[in-house]
């Protein structure tokens, strides 16, 4: 616990995101003195975590409760933002007590949610249990939940009051979440940190082992990207679009598949659709696309998707959120750790890019 960081992401509101091991101690301080009534809202898959959570704060509030929502993507549906809000209600609780997101990056969008949504705003403390959700969901304060038409449709900006990954919640995560998590490591690598890039070159085992200097270093190394971008630019007025670099096609895909992709999986094609549309763009080199491909295996994450579905893929991509006027926007780089939008892109070369990863 000696060695927790703490890394500050400040902006409309200032917060701390804390990345050690035994560090869930720190719950209590991150509700701070005025809560009486907490709401983990958790999935099956970590029940233990909740009752372990639960029995440790059950001494200092009035009420502690659970809320166990279904897993993955079937979180975030307004049925179950409301089966929340109804608990919330049940209870009486007021605008002093707290919500906790205890799980995955769907969890955790969900929890924002509802606390965003309680009495229009009660205090969230984020505790990630998966790798994604630790580097990337927890942070930043994008909550919401998925529509019949699309990723992310509803929600709001309201930041957590505070964030705490415990790397040892993630004895339990399997293997393949584990990667499917290091797409959006690899993400904050491409767009802004190529230290990134070279600890997953040098020896990918030890980097995506939870349990060694390197993982942890990663996981501080993606926070601190991410802290810095939204610290700068909470309400994705601009830079903050960089963090959706492979999100465009990516979150098409996830539609495609009605929600049943894990998110990471999805957005390592759209990064590989990305850099080859930031090639063909004119500015990403050979090379660079070639490390794309070569740091995304190395993970073992997919890189293409069949050729016949592109229509579809068109079609989702129009909901997209950075899209404007009915044009798509696109975060390409013209270098590792350049990214810009590009935009006014005519629909053959959105077309030929797909070509480059169809299968
Ligand atoms: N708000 C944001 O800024 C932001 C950023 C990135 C992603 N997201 C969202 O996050 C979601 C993806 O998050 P995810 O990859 O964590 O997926 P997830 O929340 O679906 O979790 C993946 C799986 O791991 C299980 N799990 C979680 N913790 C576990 C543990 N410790 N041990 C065993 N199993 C565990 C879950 O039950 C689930 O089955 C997507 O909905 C995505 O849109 C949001
Ligand atoms: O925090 C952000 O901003 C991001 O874009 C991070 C993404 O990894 C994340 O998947 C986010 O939920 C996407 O947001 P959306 O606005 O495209 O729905
Ligand atoms: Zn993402």
């Amino acid at each position: 616990m000696s060695d927790a960081a703490e890394i500050s992401v400040t902006g409309e509101t200032s917060y701390t995101v804390t990345i050690g091991r035994g560090v869930l101690d720190r719950v209590p301080e991150a509700l701070g003195e005025r809560v009486a009534k907490v709401l983990i809202v958790h999935t099956p898959t970590v029940g233990k975590f909740a009752n372990d959570l639960r029995e440790l704060l059950q001494e200092r509030y009035t009420q502690v409760l659970l809320a166990e929502v279904p897993d993955a993507e079937s979180a975030k549906r307004v049925e179950v933002a409301a089966f929340c809000w109804q608990i919330l209600g049940q209870s009486d609780f007021t605008r002093t007590d707290a919500v906790i997101g205890l799980g995955g990056g769907a969890v955790t969008d969900l929890a924002g949610f509802v606390a965003a949504t309680w009495l229009r705003g009660v205090r969230l403390v984020q505790i990630p249990t998966t790798v994604l959700g630790m580097v990337d969901a927890s942070v930043g304060g994008k909550t919401g939940i998925n529509t019949t038409e699309g990723k992310n449709l509803v929600g709001s900006f309201y930041a957590p009051a505070a964030v705490i990954c415990d790397l040892d919640l993630l004895e339990t995560l399997p293997r393949n979440e584990i990667l499917a998590g290091f797409a959006e490591i690899a993400k904050c690598g491409f767009i802004a940190e190529p230290e990134i890039l070279d600890i997953l070159e040098r020896d990918v085992d030890r980097a995506t082992d939870p349990t060694t200097p390197e993982f942890q270093r990663l996981v501080e190394l993606s926070v601190g990207v991410k802290a810095r971008v939204v610290s700068e630019d909470f309400r994705e007025g601009g830079l903050r679009e960089i963090l959706n670099y492979g999100h465009t096609l990516g979150h098409a895909i996830e539609h495609a598949e009605r929600y049943q992709w894990r998110h990471g999986v999805a957005i390592s094609i759209g990064m590989m659709y990305a850099a080859e549309l930031g090639r063909l763009a004119g500015a990403l080199s050979d090379a660079a696309v070639d490390r794309h491909r070569s740091i995304l295996t190395s993970l073992t994450l997919p890189l293409s998707y069949p050729a016949g579905r592109w229509p579809g893929l068109l079609a989702a991509m129009q909901r997209d959120k950075k899209a404007r006027a009915g044009m798509l926007r696109f975060i390409v780089l013209d270098e590792i750790g350049k990214p810009r939008v590009l935009a006014g892109v005519d629909d053959s070369m959105l077309q030929f890019a797909y070509q480059e990863i169809a299968n």
